[in-house]
């Protein structure tokens, strides 16, 4: 069987009614790193993309938003450095584990500023908003996966109720673009 990611092969709960959050811990099994989220997230998806953290052995990412304002490190903070200072997106990660603990984008111009990136799986709490869709499928090829599984990883990702794209879902491709068409002038803003 695929191993798409350990929070998504054997299928999802449903969102929680009213839940308002939780903490984020990284893989250290002393003294993790711990990010509180003090809402429910947002746009949940698989990201198949080489730069989102991955659990080992995982072929995707598990990846939602929350907006900034909602993100707060509680513990370790001296331990993150950001992955990429190029990267749009400024992904915390602990220095000692790796673990990705939340990316920011301090661009205010994105269409996606003021929404931090988080993995909900790292929280030990349930109820979190499920994944809704799986981007970037395509880009697990630049992590090596052989060409030839894109059938059956897409066929097992539809089989979950997780629609494949290739880059994000419509929805999201689509208030990109309105927020450009908006800053171009080529929609009122
Ligand atoms: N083929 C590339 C795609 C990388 C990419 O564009 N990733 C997206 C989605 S990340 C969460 O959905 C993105 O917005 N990246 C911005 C950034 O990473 O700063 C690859 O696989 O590397
Ligand atoms: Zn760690
Ligand atoms: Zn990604």
């Amino acid at each position: 069987m695929l191993k798409l990611h350990p929070s998504i092969d054997n299928g999802f709960p449903p969102a929680s009614p009213g839940f308002q959050g939780g903490t984020l811990k990284c893989k250290c099994a002393t003294d993790p790193v711990t990010v509180q989220i003090s809402s429910q997230t947002a746009h949940n998806h698989a990201c198949g993309c080489t730069k989102c953290w991955k659990p080992d052995g995982a072929i995707f990412s598990q990846i939602a938003v929350v907006s900034r304002d909602d993100v707060n490190v509680t513990s370790g903070s001296e331990r993150l450095q950001v992955v990429d200072p190029s990267a749009t997106i400024q992904r915390y990660a602990c220095r000692d584990c790796g673990t990705h603990m939340y990316g920011r984008i301090e661009n205010a111009k994105h269409p996606f500023y003021g929404l931090d990136f988080v993995h909900t799986e790292l929280s030990d709490e349930t109820g979190w908003s499920p994944p809704q869709f799986a981007a970037f499928v395509s880009s697990v090829i630049e992590s090596g996966v052989n060409p030839e599984s894109m059938p059956e990883i897409r066929a097992r990702l539809t089989e979950l109720g997780l629609q494949p794209y290739d880059c994000l879902s419509p929805a999201l491709m689509d208030a990109i673009a309105t927020h450009i068409a908006k800053q171009t002038g080529a929609l009122p803003a």
